[in-house]
């Protein structure tokens, strides 16, 4: 019997990050750990080296991905003359586009792929931010190339303003929290692109279109979406009874591996709530907890991570199309670690399938089919 959706099938291995009952880590270092302490950079180095920087090796990596964060001038073009701003395909075209910047596109040596990763890590999130800025009908400007905080750096080249303190702290925790998962889809669709000796874009390109879906990354935006078309507090639990009556899915709920609630979850809620408070409406955080009051009521599901991302964005004037564009702008470090990993010790993942299509049949001639 073939697991639908391959679910409980170990499809390889990984030293990056584990889920195991319920508790998920990073190179071994439970996710509450990093969230409460450590920067988005400290994981990016975790990531790729399998321990914690020390402070000179963690200067050295945030003086790098500073310098490395400015896009190339055809890839800012690129954005500005697409005849549509569909903030996840500009993302996917983007990041492919990147290539072409690449001194040796096609290689997959050790060093060059951990600098393509690097590069990738630092302009990912600009990319992130020029979308952002081009549907709003705003000039693209240039992200701060000394400035060692990627959270400041990205809500800076974002909104062309100077972030608060609470926001900053925010945006890192965003960005540690969703950096990586395991063999979530995405991720999966990397290796998979690795593991043919494509090269670290051709494997990211194929992760951010994976990331796009609403069953995967694509939740934050339909979780904004949702909040929006509630509304007020009163219109929660006929919303959400009603669509379960309808058998609808209710987004930012259910996961295929927790079966209680993401660990990421909490600190999401916690920032939602600090954020709506600083900004005096919580609506959008109190609207959040009691759709999760009436989905735990009514069918026992709790919140994933993309639950309480919306409002914690909405907060951080992220617009609901760039929600899930600012999701691959953390992921990228685990999408990029993981390719690294699959091409230290390859070899091509070709599964089989199961063929259920009909067998014997012969072939027949134009003229004689009615
Ligand atoms: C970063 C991330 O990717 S996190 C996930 C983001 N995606 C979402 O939030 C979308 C909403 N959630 C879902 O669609 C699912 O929970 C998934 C895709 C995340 C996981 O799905 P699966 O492991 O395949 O679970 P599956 O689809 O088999 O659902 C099991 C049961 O729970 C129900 N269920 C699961 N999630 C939901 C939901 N969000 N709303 C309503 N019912 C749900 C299903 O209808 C099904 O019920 P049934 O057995 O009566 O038919
Ligand atoms: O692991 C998954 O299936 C989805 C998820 O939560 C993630 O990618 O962060």
């Amino acid at each position: 019997m073939v697991a639908r959706g391959l679910e409980g099938v170990v499809a390889g291995t990984t030293r990056l990050s584990s889920i195991i009952d319920g508790t998920l880590a990073y190179v071994g270092i439970d996710i509450d750990e990093l969230a409460a302490n450590a920067s988005y950079e400290e994981v990016v180095y975790l990531l790729y080296h399998g321990e914690l920087p020390t402070r000179t090796q963690l200067e050295a990596l945030q003086g790098e991905l500073a310098r490395q964060r400015a896009l190339p001038e055809g890839v800012v073009r690129l954005l500005a003359d697409a005849p549509r701003v569909v903030p996840m395909d500009l993302l996917r075209t983007a990041v492919s586009a990147l290539a072409w910047y690449e001194v040796d596109p096609n290689t997959v040596e050790r060093q060059a792929a951990i600098a393509k990763g690097l590069r990738l890590v630092a302009q990912v999130p600009t990319i992130v931010a020029t979308i952002g800025r081009l549907r709003r009908g705003l000039a693209p400007v240039a992200p701060p190339a000394d400035e060692p905080s990627t959270a400041r750096a990205f809500l800076r080249t974002l909104h062309d303003r100077e972030p608060s303190e609470l926001e900053v702290e925010a945006m890192n925790k965003i960005l540690v929290l969703h950096a990586d998962h395991e063999f979530n889809a995405s991720t999966f669709a990397a290796r998979v692109v690795a593991a043919t000796l494509a090269d670290m874009h051709a494997a990211v390109t194929a992760a951010t279109a994976a990331l796009k879906g609403p069953l995967h990354g694509g939740a934050n935006a339909a979780v904004m979406q949702m909040l929006e078309e509630i509304g007020t507090l009163d219109r929660v639990e006929p919303y959400i009874t009603e669509k379960l009556a309808r058998k609808e899915r209710v987004m930012g709920f259910g996961h295929r591996v927790y079966k209680g609630e993401d660990p990421r979850a909490k600190w999401l809620r916690d920032l939602s709530r600090r954020l709506g408070e600083a900004r005096g409406d919580l609506r959008w955080y109190e609207l959040s907890v009691a759709i999760a009051e009436v989905m735990q009521r009514e069918k026992g599901l709790f919140p994933n991570v993309d639950f309480y991302a919306a409002s914690v964005y909405h907060y951080l004037g992220i617009e609901k199309e760039l929600m899930t564009p600012v999701f691959a702008a953390s992921r990228i470090a685990g999408w990029t670690a993981h390719v690294l990993e699959q091409q230290a010790d390859n070899r091509l993942i070709r599964p089989r399938a199961e063929y259920v299509g009909p067998t014997n049949r012969h072939y027949v001639p134009l003229e004689q089919r009615g």
